[in-house]
């Protein structure tokens, strides 16, 4: 049907030997599909069908190479097999043959299986020719309906894939939009971040909008919300050219273990209602951890304060103190307004921002990185006051009188703290 079997799928580039997979098993999904696109991706994640005794295929494995074991679902019988620089999914066949499972997923380029101990490539759908015409085609209107996570799926891979989506498929998504809500949100969370995560996404998360698969989420979200999405990726390009770092920021996720950039934190605070009360509860039921949420309020609550000239030193150092490391995000956001405000006329508006900036990035700084010269306990020995908010307010003014160059050595601030109980 086509040419030879792409090298990538080889036993010998998997985490463990085919010995250990009875005859016959299967390697289906995402692996399959992007090895045959000649894909390469730094993260290997398998996915593997077997007739039966898969959760045991999987726990035998796990044992052997000491790698992690998840049962992922007891009931469809699916484990997970975790191995340093991979994950290896095993799952039982759904149905009496291949053939039927394979007619039980999303889409035909990810119903495409391959045998390992024969070397057969398996592609009841033709998913291949699909690849080829680079379409995300569904197998049935019925298995959208049966997850319809599905429908969100169709985007987000379009994105990453650089595919388009076959007109049926896009109607039939249409049609079922409103089946969205009976998937947990947890799930569509995770799609909707890959959409944020780069300007590839931009265009689909429109269209999934356009669609009505993004309103159940967002429900005040307009137009320009997502006129919004677009310009956030033009400001960040804008900003990456100008401070290479702050572009590297807008990159990096809000924490490790979440898969939010600030990039799509800065997109998010487009999509969400303009007053963070509104915010936060639109983004709690979306699941957006406590550190998400944060960041996007706090974006949304300061981009604004951005745009004040002549603000004192100890305005900015309160806004620095407030905004922390959702900078970048709020600059962001505050030249997307800029740009919505009047036609964005090259790095003009930009200079805008270049004082606030240029702190920011200088560690020494201390009105953005303020250095702390006395500590609590220190003055509250000094001055001999007990412990109370007063202390609290004492370092803050010492902060700000640093900033302002009136102090720079542990003695000036206690004194400045002295001068300032008794004044
Ligand atoms: N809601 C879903 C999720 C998954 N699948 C099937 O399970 C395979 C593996 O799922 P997953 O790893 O989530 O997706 P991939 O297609 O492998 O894509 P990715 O590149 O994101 O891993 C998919 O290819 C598809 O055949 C499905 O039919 N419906
Ligand atoms: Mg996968």
């Amino acid at each position: 049907m086509h040419g030879s079997v792409p090298s990538t799928l080889a036993p010998e580039n998997w985490p463990f030997s085919l010995e250990w997979l009875p005859q016959p098993a299967y390697m289906v999904g995402g692996a399959v599909r992007d090895a045959l696109l000649g894909r390469t991706r730094e993260y290997l994640d398998l996915d593997f069908v077997i007739p039966s005794d898969a959760v045991k295929v999987a726990r035998a494995i796990a044992r052997h190479y000491q790698a992690g074991f998840v049962l992922l679902d007891p009931e469809r019988k699916i484990a997970r097999v975790v191995f340093p620089h991979a994950t290896a999914d095993f799952a039982q066949q759904e149905g009496n043959n291949l053939e039927t499972d394979l007619h039980r997923r999303d889409f035909t380029v990810n119903a495409i299986a391959y045998n390992p101990h024969t070397q057969e490539i398996i592609d009841p759908l033709q998913g291949y020719a699909d690849l080829e015409q680079r379409l995300l085609r569904m197998v049935s209107l019925t298995n959208l309906k049966d997850d319809p996570l599905r429908l969100m799926r169709a985007y987000r891979q379009a994105a990453q894939l650089g595919f388009t989506i076959e007109p049926a498929t896009q109607s039939a998504i249409r049609s079922l939009a409103s089946h969205i809500t009976h998937v947990a949100a947890e799930r569509v969370r995770v799609e909707i971040g890959y959409l944020l995560a780069s300007p590839q996404g931009t265009p689909w998360i429109v269209k999934a909008g356009e669609d009505a698969l993004i309103a159940p989420y967002f429900k005040n979200a307009t137009c320009e919300s997502f006129n919004k999405l677009a310009l956030v990726d033009t400001a960040a390009t804008l900003l990456t050219e100008n401070w290479p770092q702050l572009g590297l920021e807008l990159e990096q996720y809000v924490r490790d273990t979440v898969k939010t950039t600030w990039l799509g934190i800065a997109k998010l605070a487009c999509l969400v209602h303009s007053n963070p009360e509104v915010a936060e509860i639109e983004l709690q039921e979306l699941t957006y951890s406590r550190a998400e949420i944060r960041a996007v309020t706090t974006a949304l609550k300061l981009f604004s304060q951005l745009k004040l000239t002549n603000m004192s030193l100890r305005e900015q150092y309160f806004l620095f103190r407030e905004v922390g490391i959702v900078f970048a995000a709020t600059v962001v956001l505050a030249l997307v307004d800029d740009t919505l405000v009047e036609a964005m006329s090259g790095n003009k508006s930009l200079r805008v921002y270049a004082p606030l900036i240029r702190r920011y990035l200088n560690p020494d700084d201390l009105v953005a990185h303020p250095t702390q010269l006395v500590s609590g306990k220190e003055l509250m020995i000094a001055l001999n006051i007990p412990a109370s908010p007063l202390v609290g307010e004492l370092l803050t003014e010492i902060a700000v009188a640093q900033a302002e160059g009136k102090v720079s050595t542990p003695a000036e601030a206690t004194e400045f703290a002295h001068q300032l109980l008794d004044g």
